[in-house]
């Protein structure tokens, strides 16, 4: 049976949750916004949960958790705090999970198209990747511009399809979220994914990933067998 990997062209990744464990340091502002604002810190096991639909959404869950419904004007003024201390610290206590570099690095060598597909806002994803030094392993860097093109919705994946320029059946991504399978699937592009990400509560099974990996140097070794249908390969681990 043929390797998934040979299979495609170009790879996605997502980025908070897949290749970078980046809770850490979204919960270190977290709690340091709540505590300006006269608040107290939320536990960090808290953290992870509430992330994955952009920083607005990120600010407005870190508030509830911590007993506030936020008006707009409050929500908007939390929300710029929280850009500012983040801004200061994207990659302080932040953790590259591991085998990312070592399967980026191979995957660039054998000569498929990297890319990074991220909710996160470009001006934070662009200086963790930088500071990561993961940059260099991507060709391509998609973040949402607009709220509506954040993942599930397709539009970041058909831009990276567009700017790696392959067919999106011939483009795997690797994400750890509910939002990542759904993308994928719309786009009609294969995905694969971790289950060590920030959505361990959420069952990724039912969505019907290409496959389910515990490390992101498995989508390495994941093989396929011919399948009847639009999607006409499926991995099995
Ligand atoms: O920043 C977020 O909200 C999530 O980012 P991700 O799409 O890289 O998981
Ligand atoms: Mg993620």
């Amino acid at each position: 049976m043929p390797k998934l990997i040979d299979c495609v062209a170009a790879v996605s990744f997502d980025l908070d949750g897949t290749i970078i464990d980046t809770a850490p340091d979204l919960g270190a502002a977290a709690n340091m916004m709540l505590v300006m604002l006269g608040g107290r810190p939320l536990p960090d096991e808290r953290i992870p949960g509430l992330i994955g639909a952009g920083i607005d959404e990120f600010v407005k869950k870190v508030l509830q958790q911590a007993g506030v419904t936020p008006d707009a004007p409050m929500l908007e003024m939390a929300s710029m705090l929280f850009r500012d201390l983040y801004g200061q610290r994207v990659f302080q206590r932040s953790r590259i999970y591991p085998n990312v570099v070592m399967t980026l690095h191979t995957l660039r060598t054998a000569g498929l198209t990297l890319c990074c597909v991220t909710n996160k806002e470009r001006k934070f994803a662009q200086p963790l990747l930088e500071l990561a030094g993961l940059s260099g392993f991507f060709n391509a860097l998609l973040c949402p511009d607009r709220p509506e093109d954040r993942k599930p919705s397709p539009s970041l994946l058909y831009s990276a399809c567009s700017q790696a320029e392959v067919e999106p059946i011939d483009m795997l991504l690797v994400g750890d979220s509910r939002a990542d399978i759904q993308a994928a699937h719309a786009a009609g592009c294969r995905v694969v994914a971790v289950d060590y990400g920030y959505h361990r509560d959420q069952p990724l099974e039912e969505l019907r990933p290409d496959a389910i990996v515990s490390n992101v140097s498995e989508i390495m070794e994941l093989s396929v067998r011919p399948r009847s249908g639009t999607r006409a390969l499926r991995a099995i681990p």
